[in-house]
């Protein structure tokens, strides 16, 4: 097992860019006028850049719901009991959940990780046991996770996607699903981006105005208990949770194979900023789905330098946002694969000037 102070993220390739050019040709040589399909032509280029071609195809996509507990879950950080991670698991593998709707119209598998829910799940063909352990512990009176645990989260994340990619798989949409989870993120996107903590913690699954000010509180002792935290690998380990950190080594080892990353709310965004400080180059790979309504997001969103596809208000996490935002990404790579060029269906190309009367 490799040790976290020592956790080498793999090595991911440079884009493309030699292609741009060649890329962009084949973009402009569509029957539409130069631009006119906005940012699905920049998607369509950068498709083609990450995976080295001027003829990108998608394959075998996946939405991979990561789970996960917290153990100051029970401190008043959210709204809801910690029973709602297993019994959302449950939702999931009967398919009543949000994401198994937006998936099935999507033409998504949605596949849930158990990387580290507080009790044992029953198995189901749909369900990946890689549980690190039973929830983390409580970062209100010590570190979440050990180093070997982080270490063990994010080489298992890589190992989840090098099954899938092993399948044919060349992109994939990570959500999760953790009570608590959005206090993890709240506290990694701090010490990460060096922001004040009360501008980083949202409503979280909806806290009221009171609610959220006891989270902030909480969270405020929280960071004081493990202070100067501004390295990803001790984030992780001060404040968890295993469906982060997992998150970002599935992340990371997507990228290392130039398969896209599909990056959902505000804590699916925590773990790619973990996955870019390890690897910057990771960035290359993630485009992001949404801007979540929880509102810190939209400020890790942007010091990420992403450009989310949508603006729905969305909060729900579990990778909702992602596939609700995959028939663009498909309509990005369908239209550079299929729409007709001027020369083949014989439509006259742009002169620049009206024509006179
Ligand atoms: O994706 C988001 O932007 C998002 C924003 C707020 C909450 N969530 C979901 O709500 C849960 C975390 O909320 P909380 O209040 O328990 O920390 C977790 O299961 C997330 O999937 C998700
Ligand atoms: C019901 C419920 C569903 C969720 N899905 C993701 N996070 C969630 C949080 C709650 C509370």
């Amino acid at each position: 097992m490799s040790h976290p102070a020592s956790w080498q993220a793999p090595a991911i390739p440079p884009l493309a860019h030699d292609l741009t050019t060649a890329l962009q040709a084949r973009i402009d040589a569509k029957t539409k006028p130069p631009g006119s399909l906005g940012r699905l032509e920049d998607l369509a280029l950068r498709l083609g850049l990450m995976q080295g071609t001027t003829r990108p195809v998608l394959t075998a996509p996946a939405v991979l719901v990561f789970a996960g507990d917290h153990g100051f879950a029970r401190d008043g950080v959210s709204p809801f009991p910690p029973e709602v991670t297993p019994q959302m698991v449950a939702n999931f593998l009967a398919g009543g959940a949000g994401i198994n709707v937006f998936a099935r119209l999507a033409g998504l598998p949605v596949k849930v990780i158990d990387a580290g829910v507080a009790v044992d799940l029953p198995p189901h063909p749909d369900l990946i046991d890689l549980k690190v352990r039973h929830g983390t512990r409580n970062a209100l009176q010590e570190t979440a996770l050990t180093p070997d645990e982080v270490a063990l989260c994010l080489d298992r994340g890589g190992q989840v996607v090098a099954d899938l990619a092993a399948r044919g798989c060349n992109a994939i949409l990570p959500g999760e699903m953790g009570i608590g989870n959005s206090s993890a993120a709240a506290l990694i996107t701090s010490a990460l981006l060096d922001i004040p903590l009360a501008d980083c913690v949202g409503i979280g699954a909806g806290h009221d105005p009171a609610g959220h000010a006891r989270k902030r509180e909480i969270l405020a002792r929280v960071q004081a208990r493990h202070p100067g935290v501004r390295d990803p690998l001790e984030a992780l380990a001060a404040f968890g949770g295993c469906e982060i950190a997992m998150m970002a080594g599935a992340m990371l080892a997507a990228a290392s194979r130039r398969m896209l990353v599909l990056v959902d709310g505000i804590i699916a965004t925590s773990a790619a900023l973990v996955a870019a400080r390890l690897a910057p180059a990771m960035l290359d790979y993630a485009v992001f789905a949404h801007v979540s309504g929880d509102g810190p997001h939209r400020l890790a969103v942007e010091a990420l330098g992403g450009r989310p596809l949508l603006d729905l208000g969305l909060r729900l996490g579990e990778g909702t946002g992602a596939a609700l935002a995959w028939p663009l990404v498909r309509a990005a790579a369908g239209f550079l694969e299929e729409m007709a060029t001027f020369e083949a269906a014989g439509v006259s190309e742009r002169t620049g000037v009206a024509p006179q009367p």
